[in-house]
């Protein structure tokens, strides 16, 4: 067999591969990368980018319906069209692929659609698309290979049909109803967008709270919220059997027996890594327990020359997290020639927002976990209504909270839940990592009125505990 030989070589093109391999290739390095199918990776073709599109019709559709309250007349019965939704999501879809595609090709990378496996160290065989075999071998090899819906072992759910995340963005027609199984990120976004489009909405969460990571009060009144706008939330409900009938109407039985049914139903459970297939094992490369490929803090494997980023690699399931790997291995591959100093994945600060309505930003320790790790906190609590831009929108749902290190007077995290959260919650985020004591944010003059006009309030003692 023929072994064509590269600096390196990316398996599964995903934020942090597609980076380097562009950084690499732009500076004079040889680089190919192997992608199964979607060009430019899961955010784009498949997650963030197409369901932030939809979200944000979504958001349209809801603001035209207050038109009235915003003194707009002529606009009283909108309705979503399905097709020119799929079609506006297609094209902000198709211009990122182009413009990746084009990206990759103007880079001076080998690109090339397939499907990679391991047949030795440091090397693969990707069945190429177009046809044909090729047998590439990294001087060093990145597996960025991402994760894909989890459907779990539940009776009859692998003859009844379910959507995912990945298929639900292809639905031709809307269901009048729908079963959302999966209290997570991607249930409460895909939960609260269909309610908002018209479509009637079961959530149904394993767990005692939506969003288990978050603190309680955040949790309930997200929970709150989807119930105010008409959807019905089940907590402590697991799933046991589904079945869906001829007539297509799908019946779900949780443990308690009772039967729930609906149009359709999502499952929304988790995501498991995309590994199968591609011989990590012949090539050494452990995984852990939960499937996971097994990183040190520099992202190495357990072979050498092979490292590993993103979600498979146990990563944060966050696009800018998977970023994030990329800067930590192209300072791990210069550092080993001597060029820099190498980098760590551990003490990361990773925000995220949860783009349901309205928002949740978040950053650092919930109340809950610092609490857990021993500090003694203060806690702020400000309701959205105190921010007069939320006022001028109209949005005034939601509260703010942050937590403060009683010793440090430093900010240790916030869960901020209200109107344009996933912007403000970075104005914290830098305050945090400048070790800014939370006064600064308070004393700072910041534009009024702007939503992070609200930071200067929150810190106040009438919003601060003592
Ligand atoms: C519905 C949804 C919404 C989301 N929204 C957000 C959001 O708003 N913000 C956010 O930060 N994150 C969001 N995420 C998470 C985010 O999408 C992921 O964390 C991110 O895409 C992970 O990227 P990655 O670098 O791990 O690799 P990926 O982008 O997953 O890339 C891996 C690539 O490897 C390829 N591959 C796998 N196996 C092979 C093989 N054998 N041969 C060749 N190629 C292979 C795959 O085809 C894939 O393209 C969302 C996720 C979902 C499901
Ligand atoms: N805005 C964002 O950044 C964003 C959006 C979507 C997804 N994501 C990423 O995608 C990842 C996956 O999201 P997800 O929502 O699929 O997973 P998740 O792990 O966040 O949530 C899955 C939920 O399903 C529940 N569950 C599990 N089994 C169940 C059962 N049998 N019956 C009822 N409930 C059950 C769990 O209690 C859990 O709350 C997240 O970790 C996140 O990092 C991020």
């Amino acid at each position: 067999m023929d072994i064509e030989d590269v600096d390196l070589l990316v398996f599964g093109g995903g934020k942090a591969g597609k980076t380097l391999a562009m950084d690499l290739a732009r500076a004079g390095r040889t680089v190919a990368m192997v992608e199964r199918s979607m060009i430019g990776g899961t955010c784009i073709n498949v997650a963030c980018i197409p369901t932030k599109t939809l979200i944000n019709s979504g958001r349209v559709l809801a603001t035209i319906r207050r038109a009235a309250e915003f003194g707009i007349s002529g606009a009283e019965d909108p309705q979503m069209d399905l097709s020119l939704l799929r079609h506006r999501k297609e094209d902000v879809v198709d211009t990122m692929v182009r413009g990746q595609l084009s990206s990759f090709t103007g880079s001076g990378m080998d690109f090339i659609l397939g499907e990679a496996k391991f047949v030795g160290p440091r090397t693969v065989e990707v069945t190429v698309h177009d046809g044909g075999v090729r047998t590439l071998r990294g001087t060093d090899v990145v597996l960025n290979l991402g994760t894909e819906p989890l459907l779990p072992s539940i009776e009859g759910l692998a003859e009844s049909k379910v959507q995912t995340s990945n298929t639900l963005l292809e639905l031709e027609s809307l269901p009048a109803s729908i079963i959302v199984l999966g209290g997570g990120y991607v249930g409460c976004e895909f939960a609260d967008l269909l309610n908002t489009i018209g479509v009637r909405v079961t959530l149904v969460q394993g767990g005692g709270q939506l969003l288990a990571r978050e603190d309680a009060d955040v949790a309930s009144a997200i929970e709150q919220n989807f119930t105010d706008a008409g959807i019905t939330v089940r907590l402590g409900a697991r799933a046991h059997r589904i079945a869906r009938a001829a007539d297509g109407t799908v019946a779900l039985t949780l443990a308690s027996g009772e039967t729930l049914s609906a149009e359709d139903i999502l499952v929304a459970v988790g995501r498991k890594p995309m590994t199968g297939g591609a011989n990590l094992e012949g090539a050494g490369v452990e995984l852990d327990d939960r499937g996971y490929i097994r990183v040190d803090d520099q992202l190495r494997t357990t072979t050498d020359g092979v490292w590993a980023a993103g979600d498979a690699a146990g990563t944060p399931q966050f696009t800018h997290a998977s970023y994030d790997d990329y800067r930590v291995l192209k300072a791990n591959l210069a550092a080993r020639t001597g060029a820099g100093q190498p980098r760590s994945t551990a003490g990361r600060l990773i925000p995220y927002s949860v783009f349901t309505t309205p928002e949740l930003g978040r950053v650092g320790l919930s109340e809950r976990q610092a609490r857990d790790a021993g500090y003694a906190v203060r806690i702020a609590k400000m309701p959205v209504t105190a921010v007069p831009r939320a006022r001028t929108v109209g949005h005034l749902e939601g509260f703010w909270k942050a937590v403060i290190d009683r010793e440090t007077n430093q900010i240790l995290g916030a869960a901020l839940l209200g109107t344009e959260a996933s912007e403000t919650i970075a104005v914290v985020q830098m305050a945090m990592l400048a070790g800014m004591e939370y006064t600064a944010l308070r004393d700072a003059i910041i534009t009024h009125p702007t939503m992070a006009e609200g930071l200067t309030l929150l810190f106040t003692p009438a919003f601060l505990e003592d």
